[in-house]
């Protein structure tokens, strides 16, 4: 490995051989949980999992609701892999770190992914439990130059200048709200922008007002570096939030967010978020092979 921020193809190809020569599982679609939503990685069958530690080259989950498990199996006889916990750049990672595991699916010949999240609602008709596809998004730390795409470009993954605009892919969303409504979750779905701030401190009022006022409808500490890092590299992504809480935009409300309370709803919606990614990966228009 080179320096911290410097991580060369051979590092990447490193660790996508270990896990290649680990399992037979070939996943065409990855899964990225996130905070309390690990258990999306239950209802893979014919498991074969790893923990982050056991990895060579991966970083190390320390963020609670987040297990440090790589997890292959089959949805629906399509098989993924799923990271039971991410990384994020409030934990001390560097961005190329948050965004390894990404590239490393991309070597294992992962074309789609998919990202999860708890993120608070800034949108003034989101409800705690409401799922919001993610329609776009605002990279609060990539506007301000921390971006996993610094350095020397790896052209074997990209261009030097690669596009953001229709990242995430219109046809998974259309799909996804589809088989929202043949399931009746309608009601509390949504579709909207997502904004990846820092963190770890939750919004002031002033910054919940200003990031509402920019046009971001939910707001959250990840996603944006490895969709990013994803699309980059030639992936199809598709994305939700889980409305964990609002935002307090209002100088007069008293209510205070805080981890537990984000974990406690990302339980409570676990099991149809699961149904909901399970149907949506049955319905890819991907073939199976196995090693
Ligand atoms: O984005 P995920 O990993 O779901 O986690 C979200 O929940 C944590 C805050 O409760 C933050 O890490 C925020 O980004
Ligand atoms: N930044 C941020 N991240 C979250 N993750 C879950 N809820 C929130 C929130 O309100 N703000």
């Amino acid at each position: 490995m080179h320096s911290k921020e410097q991580i060369c193809h051979d590092d990447y190809q490193k660790t996508a051989d270990w896990i290649l020569s680990q399992t037979q599982h070939r996943p065409k679609v990855a899964i990225i949980c996130g905070s309390g939503l690990g258990m999306l990685a239950d209802a893979l069958k014919l498991q074969d999992s790893f923990h982050y530690s056991d990895i060579p080259g991966f970083p190390q989950s320390t963020v609670q609701g987040h297990a440090g498990r790589l997890v292959f199996g089959e949805l629906k006889g399509k098989t993924c892999v799923c990271m039971q916990g991410r990384f994020h750049m409030y934990e001390g990672h560097s961005l190329c770190k948050v965004t390894f595991p990404v590239r490393v699916f991309k070597l294992l010949g992962v074309e789609t992914l998919i990202v999860t999240n708890a993120a608070g609602a800034l949108a003034d008709g989101y409800c705690n439990g409401d799922i919001m596809i993610i329609r776009d998004h605002i990279n609060m730390p990539g506007l301000a130059g921390l971006n996993p795409l610094n350095g020397p470009n790896d052209d074997k993954f990209g261009p030097r200048f690669p596009p953001m605009s229709g990242v995430y892919d219109k046809d998974l969303r259309r799909l996804a709200k589809d088989i929202c409504k043949s399931l009746g979750y309608s009601q509390f779905v949504q579709e909207g922008v997502y904004c990846m701030v820092g963190g770890p401190n939750f919004e002031s009022i002033a910054e919940a007002r200003f990031l509402h006022k920019l046009g971001a409808d939910a707001v959250g500490m990840s996603t944006a570096p490895e969709v990013l890092v994803a699309s980059h590299c030639g992936m199809k992504v598709f994305g939700l939030s889980l409305i964990t809480n609002k935002v307090v935009k209002d100088y007069d409300d008293t209510e205070k967010v805080n981890h537990e309370g984000v974990l406690g709803v990302s339980k409570m919606r676990s099991e149809t978020l699961q149904t909901l990614v399970t149907e949506l990966v049955s319905r890819l228009d991907i073939n199976n092979n196995t090693a």
